[in-house]
């Protein structure tokens, strides 16, 4: 893991308010969050503690209430979303719970959509490579299981060798051992390819394989700890 003299996502005083008066919602209250090149970092918390919240600001699909959110030296608040698209395009992929795959494209055509719109894209083929499926390039996602459609995901989310890498509950409707391998693929771009690596969980034995372990409550980080020895996806029991 590189440690840079800066951050790559910095937040200082992050806050997302949802409604007014008597009804408002703290989604995030005067969050701040350093976050290191390279990091593999799992984000745990209860429901509505402001994960996703957190996430999007960090990958540009949300815009805060207050605060700022930067990545390395883009001012990420304030951007226009013509700038937020083209940050989201160059620098992040996204992984989340559900695939949203083109069921009319292959799995290799699932991947070349976003290679071909990308600037230093790898091969799709060298993509799915990454996760494992080298032998399902010319199938279509209805005849993949659930986890074998959420590693295309992952190998659509990394050949563009996305700087960050950001996966809202990619776990969350997989069972264990289907899980784990969608853990593997994370860990090995995030290995290989140095992408900054950032997944929201419910399932705090993940945090095993981090890292670092942020906690979430109630919109603020409540626990910062950092793994000294990592465990393997496949070491992890749930
Ligand atoms: N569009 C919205 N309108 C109103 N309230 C919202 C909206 N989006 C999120 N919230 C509220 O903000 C809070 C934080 O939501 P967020 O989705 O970030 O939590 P989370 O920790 O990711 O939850 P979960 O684990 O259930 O996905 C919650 O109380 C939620 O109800």
């Amino acid at each position: 893991m590189g440690q840079d003299a800066s951050p790559v996502f910095s937040a200082r005083g992050l806050c997302k308010t949802y409604g007014s008066g008597e009804a408002i919602v703290y989604a995030l209250r005067d969050l701040d969050l350093d976050i290191w090149n390279g990091e593999f970092v799992v984000l745990l918390g209860p429901s509505g503690s402001g994960k996703s919240t957190l996430l999007n600001i960090l990958g540009g699909l949300d815009a805060p209430t207050s605060g700022h959110a930067s990545w390395r030296d883009h001012e990420l608040t304030g951007a226009s979303e013509a700038e937020l698209t083209r940050y989201r395009r160059e620098h992040v992929g996204f992984v989340f719970q559900f695939y949203n795959l083109i069921p009319s494209l292959t799995v290799e055509e699932n991947v070349e959509l976003v290679a071909s719109i990308a600037e230093n894209p790898m091969k799709p083929v060298e993509a799915l490579a990454l996760v494992g499926l080298s032998h399902r390039l010319r199938h279509f996602p209805s005849q993949l299981s659930g986890g074998e459609q959420q590693r295309v995901a992952v190998a659509r989310a990394i050949v563009k060798r996305p700087d960050a890498l950001l996966c809202d509950e990619p776990t969350g409707a997989l069972d264990v051992e289907t899980g784990k391998l969608v853990l593997a693929a994370l860990a090995r771009a995030n290995a290989e390819l140095g992408a900054t690596t950032i997944v929201i969980t419910h399932n705090s034995a993940i945090a095993g394989m981090a890292n670092r372990v942020l906690r979430l409550g109630h919109g603020r980080i409540v626990a910062d700890e950092r793994n000294t020895t990592l465990m393997r996806p496949e070491e992890l029991s749930w």
